[in-house]
């Protein structure tokens, strides 16, 4: 069963479908999965287990394995598969990359909290930005001072 995942709302055994269940997976939890004992991958944000796909794929067993634990959209697409192949994805889904943790939230809030693994250019940008602005300020109160 899901470790550790967010369970958002539940649908009932008949299916009635008004309710839809989504499990979400942080992307930590799928970089474990990266054995040929348990593959898992993300592809456009979602996540799929495609452990008992491996001999089945007619790409080989070989490129799953390299893209195990971690986003393989890129190379999903590099690879141009048909219809069919996207259509094969809905057996291997498990779940969603969970929300708050995807690179992109990962590397927005970095660069806001001005971390240490941010970006380096966000070191020398905001100072000279920080400089200028002093520089007018400094301009505006001593030309003010000058009028009066
Ligand atoms: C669950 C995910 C995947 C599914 C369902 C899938 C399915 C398929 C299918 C059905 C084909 C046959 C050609 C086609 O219909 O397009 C194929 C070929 C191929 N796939 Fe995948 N694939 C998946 C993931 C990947 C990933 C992550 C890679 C990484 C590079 C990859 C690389 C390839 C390659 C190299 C081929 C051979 C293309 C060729 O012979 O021209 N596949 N795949």
């Amino acid at each position: 069963g899901p470790m550790a995942s967010v369970e958002a709302s539940s649908s009932d055994e008949q299916g009635q479908g008004v309710e839809t269940s989504v499990t979400y997976y942080r992307l930590e939890e799928v970089a474990k999965r990266n054995s040929s004992k348990e593959i898992w991958l993300v592809i456009h944000g979602r996540v799929y287990d495609v452990t008992r796909f491996l001999d089945e794929h007619p790409g080989g067993e070989e490129v799953l394995l390299e893209q195990a634990g971690v986003d393989a959209s890129e190379s999903f697409e590099d690879v141009g598969h048909s219809f069919d192949a996207r259509e094969m994805l809905k057996q291997y889904y498990i779940g969603d990359v969970h929300p708050v943790r995807t690179n992109w939230a990962r590397s927005t809030y970095d660069f806001i909290a001005f971390s240490p693994t941010s970006s380096c250019w966000s070191y020398w940008v905001f100072p000279i930005i920080g400089a200028i602005l002093l520089g007018f300020l400094y301009r505006y109160y001593t030309s003010e001072g000058k009028s009066s």
